[in-house]
């Protein structure tokens, strides 16, 4: 009945003793209570003096009051420990998410991963917290209660012993199909998340193609798909309740006719028939709630499993030897190769050397292969084997913390922060001064620009901000770099792909200087770039095809000449 992955949270075992002892606690409460009652009853019953009742009164509301103690401190309890486990696994989340990099983002889906960091987390403390209380109300109270019922009458005992497993199987057949309905509804969620996110994202080029409209249908189909698998959960979870209640109260009312019957013909006395009839519904309470409260869970049950699973997911390790990286760097690789899951697609084979100071351009046809090979030298990919070597260190994948803290990353939209430009800029040196910030700014060439703002380098950029221009966004994305001084590694995806050509060369200009005594690793289709490098490495189907000086492969290589002239052809279309 209880997730058995839960007992492996830490600390629940601890919390699940203590719970036991309250609610067993609380089950012999509610035998009071209903032992009062009776017994009160029986002496008014038989007319006994007033001043009999007193001790039944005062023995009846200190049970009650006992009951609710005990219930609020069983609540506090539960919801404490689901707190921090929550908050726990919220932690782990975020940085299992961290540790496996933007290719598990891409892969899980950005709203996915929102709604499971955010929502779930807030599903997963009410499902641990119902599953501790109410399951362990139903492991133990109606069995002390039934027990003392027994004792006081043979056969109400039996016919509530004999009713529990029949609504327990309605239970089980019913949560069955909850449960199948609710992983659907999950699924549902899931799909709706990134969906959304989705349309939020290309909401330009949506209304750009004028399809902005037919896709806000496609978002309330998604939608509308949600709520009638919702809709679907909470009928069988009412139907539940329903049968679940329909069983409970048509035992307790046969049991009241029997014992009605026997009073009547006095073949019983009024202690026990009272005090079966006031614990039946004690005994039944359990069940109906936890069977009432399953559907909530389960939202929480899927949530918890999502989260689970993603924290399951391998997580590279950094080598216990971190490579010495104070000295002149130089990476080889020989043969690495790597696979997308399920797909052809990957690297195949590649072995280079790439030294510190070194300009080396990636090149090759749209799909060769070209942001896989930056990604596994970025450490964000894993290859297959041990095929790197740095500074003399072999090493199994470049997620390697010596390796990454010298790395910096520039895509073709740098990703900018909703804050100032300054802040902006201080991504990789939270600490940097503003001299500092104001230097690097001006290295990459932002000065003409923030003279133009009245707020400078105080404006506020990034969403509800100031909008910028790509080519702002690259030299906001340069100046990071440069503030970060011990980044010596520069990776750039093509950083200059959606620039016009007055922007590229103007960036190009500003960024050539900049490179000097760096590695920068630089992917592009911009045929220009290429003079100004050291190395190229070309690039076909994920292999590389040639690699070497520009001029050299100029003058040697057939398929970097043949790409050169296929790059010259876009470049001409372009033009
Ligand atoms: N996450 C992924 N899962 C599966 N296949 C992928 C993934 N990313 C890329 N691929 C495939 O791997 C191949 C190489 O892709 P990659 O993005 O490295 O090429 P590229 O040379 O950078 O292309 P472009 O110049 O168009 O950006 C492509 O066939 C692509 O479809």
């Amino acid at each position: 009945m209880i997730d058995k992955r839960l007992l492996q949270l830490p600390g629940i075992r601890k919390i699940m003793l203590m719970l036991a002892a309250l609610t067993l606690g609380q089950a012999f409460v509610i035998l009071g209570q209903g032992h009062f009652l009776a017994a009160g009853i029986v002496h008014a019953w038989h007319l006994l003096p007033m001043a009999g009742l007193v001790p039944y009164i005062l023995g009846f509301g200190l049970a009650y009051a006992g009951r609710q103690a005990i219930t609020w401190a069983r609540n506090a309890l539960a919801e404490h420990y689901a707190r921090r486990a929550a908050s726990d696994l919220q932690t782990r989340l975020l940085a299992q998410v961290y540790a496996l990099g933007p290719q598990a983002v891409a892969q899980e889906g950005t709203g996915n991963l929102v709604t499971m960091a955010l929502d779930g987390v807030g599903e997963t403390q009410n499902y641990i917290e119902l599953i501790l209380n109410k399951v362990l109300s139903m492991m133990i109270i109606p069995w002390v209660l039934v027990g003392y019922i027994f004792m006081q009458q043979h056969l109400a005992g039996i016919a509530l012993l004999i009713m529990f497993p029949v609504i327990i199987l309605f239970m089980v057949i019913l949560g069955m199909a909850a449960r199948d309905e609710s992983e659907r509804q999950y699924a549902g969620f899931q799909r709706m998340s990134n969906h959304f996110i989705d349309s939020l994202r290309g909401l330009k080029t949506l209304q750009l193609m004028g399809i902005s409209k037919q896709y806000a249908q496609n978002v309330y189909t998604v939608s509308e798909d949600y709520r009638k698998q919702t809709m679907k959960v909470l009928r069988i979870a009412m139907l539940s309740s329903f049968a679940m209640d329909f069983f409970a109260t048509l035992s307790i009312a046969v049991i009241a006719v029997f014992m009605g019957i026997d009073l009547l013909n006095g073949k019983l006395s009024l202690y026990p028939a009272l005090v079966a009839l006031i614990l039946a519904p004690e005994y039944f309470m359990p069940i109906r709630e936890f069977g009432s409260d399953y559907h909530a869970t389960l939202n929480g049950k899927n949530a918890l499993t999502a989260i689970w699973q993603l924290l399951a997911l391998p997580v590279p390790q950094p080598a216990t030897q971190q490579p010495e990286l104070a000295g002149p760097l130089t990476l080889t690789a020989s043969d690495l190769t790597f696979q997308y899951p399920d797909r052809d697609d990957g690297i195949k084979q590649a072995s280079f050397t790439l030294h510190e100071g070194q300009k080396v351009a990636i090149i090759g046809a749209s799909g060769s292969g070209k942001s896989t090979l930056l990604n596994l030298i970025g450490g964000f990919l894993q290859p297959t084997g041990e095929p790197f070597t740095l500074n003399g260190t072999p090493l199994a994948h470049l997620a390697q913390p010596a390796w990454q803290e010298h790395l910096s990353y520039i895509p073709q939209n740098p990703y900018l922060f909703a804050n100032t430009i300054a802040e902006n800029i201080r991504f990789y040196q939270p600490e940097a001064s503003e001299a500092a910030v104001q230097q690097a700014a001006s290295e990459a060439g932002l000065s003409d620009w923030l003279r133009t703002l009245p707020e400078g380098l105080a404006t506020r950029i990034g969403e509800g901000g100031r909008g910028v221009s790509g080519g702002q966004a690259q030299r906001i994305a340069l100046a990071r770099t440069l503030l970060a001084k011990e980044r010596r590694i520069w990776l750039f995806d093509e950083p200059t792909a959606h620039l016009d050509i007055e922007t590229e060369s103007e960036l190009k200009a500003t960024m050539l200087p900049l490179f000097a005594g760096r590695l920068v690793i630089f992917a592009t289709h911009r045929l220009h770039w290429l003079n100004q490098m050291d190395w190229v490495i070309v690039l076909a189907h994920g292999q590389i095809v040639a690699q070497g000086a520009p001029a050299d492969l100029a003058a040697h290589s057939a398929a970097y000449r043949a790409l050169v002239a296929q790059m010259k052809g876009e470049a001409h279309v372009q033009a």
